[in-house]
């Protein structure tokens, strides 16, 4: 058994939607094919993988050094012989050979993406959903049949106005998602004050709505935000600072109670432990957003999620950013407390499986071998044409 190939592109999915932060008016995202010489159904096992999104494509690394790599070590080394199937370990381990600690960037989502096209070929080497092999290896076989989900979008854009962002919240509640989340920070406070009110007459209860200032604040900004917005008693107040600012991140402790969120810009469990350390987040009602495709995969989120655990987090407390089918599945067969959706930005990647309605706020995964791809139609079509043409 062996890796034959490996392939990559980079795909736009730009759009006119802005945060904080960025606008997405040029941003890519890399797709990979890893492709084995195992024969499922008469046709060889291609695991697939893309990056998330927020961070661009990430090609010229990739071809510069990290699928070299693979491609020549030893098949062998690569091999877990106890589940007669590729090592995903030892796969991460031969990728990051002659690579230095610290600097958790651009190589993190390379590695990420990589590493879920692994995940993709060994669920269906073995023959089942990524959730059900993860609940299997490492959870005595339990896995949670049904993920909580949340409405990710009130994005800015050129025309917006209220009306068409409650249109939007609306068409959310719609489609059986009981949360939502909107940008915040790119217009002056009384402003998004107006928005957030505007979403509010929508959805009811301000438990309903998170919003997400992408980084964007500095501490008088956010201290400001939070003392404006604590009357609505909302789900999240996410990624208020600079991520890598975890002095303002426990600053803001002192000055709201209610629930905060960050944790999509940290690529690394060493990252993610300096958070948990130095940024004062509340195990009791906060939540990390660690993203795998943009923080080197599957491989290094368990680490991640190790270092929770001795730091006296639950895995629930987990709701990773990015709206992929990769984090779904991590969700369903680690336990996470839930995960993000693109209803309807970030397409064909944003959004789950064809013809599995959300419920409640809960949807179900396709029970299809591997992380799920191939019962996303317009999705498999991108990377089908890689893998297989
Ligand atoms: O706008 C973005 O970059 C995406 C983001 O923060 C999120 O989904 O939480
Ligand atoms: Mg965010």
């Amino acid at each position: 058994m062996r890796i034959v190939d490996i392939r990559e592109k980079t795909v736009s999915i730009a759009s006119p939607i802005a945060n904080a932060y960025i606008d997405f008016s040029k941003m890519t995202c890399s797709v990979v094919a890893v492709v084995t010489d195992v024969i499922r159904d008469g046709k060889p096992v291609i695991g697939y993988g893309f990056n998330s999104n927020g961070r661009y494509g990430q090609g010229a690394l990739m071809r510069d050094r990290f699928l070299a790599r693979i491609t020549e070590a030893d098949p062998d080394t690569l091999i877990d012989h106890e589940n007669n199937n590729l090592d995903p370990f030892a796969i991460w381990k031969t990728l990051m050979t002659n690579e230095k600690p610290g600097g958790h960037g651009e190589r993190s989502v390379a590695v990420g993406t990589i590493d879920m096209a692994v995940w993709d070929a060994v669920a269906k080497i073995e023959g089942k959903p990524l959730y059900r092999l993860l609940a299997d290896r490492y959870r005595d076989g339990v896995a949670d049949d049904k993920v909580w989900v949340y409405a990710a979008g009130g994005y800015y854009y050129p025309g917006k106005d209220q009306t068409k962002l409650k249109a939007e919240m609306q068409s959310y509640l719609d489609r059986g998602y009981d949360v939502v989340k909107m940008k915040i920070g790119a217009v002056p406070l009384d402003e998004d004050i107006r928005r957030i009110e505007a979403v509010l007459e929508v959805v009811g209860d301000g438990r309903r709505l998170a919003v997400d200032a992408n980084g964007r604040f500095d501490l008088k900004t956010a201290i400001a935000y939070a003392e404006a917005i604590k009357p609505y008693n909302l789900f999240w107040y996410e990624e208020i600072g600079d991520p890598l600012d975890y002095a303002l991140q426990a600053e803001l402790a002192n000055h709201y109670e209610l629930p905060m969120a960050t944790g999509e810009n940290l690529f690394s469990h060493q990252d993610a432990r300096n958070l948990l350390r130095h940024g004062g987040m509340r195990p009791d009602r906060d939540y990390l957003q660690f993203d795998c495709a943009l923080s080197y995969g599957l491989v290094e989120y368990m680490r991640t999620l190790k270092v929770m655990e001795e730091m006296g987090w639950s895995s629930r407390r987990v709701v990773p950013h990015g709206g992929h089918q990769m984090s779904l599945n991590i969700a369903a067969g680690l336990h996470l407390g839930g995960n993000e959706s693109y209803p309807d930005v970030f397409q064909p990647f944003g959004g789950f499986a064809d013809g599995i309605r959300v419920e409640n706020g809960y949807v179900g995964l396709p029970d299809i071998p591997g992380v799920g791809f191939e019962a996303k139609s317009a999705l498999y079509a991108v990377m089908r044409e890689l893998g297989e043409g």
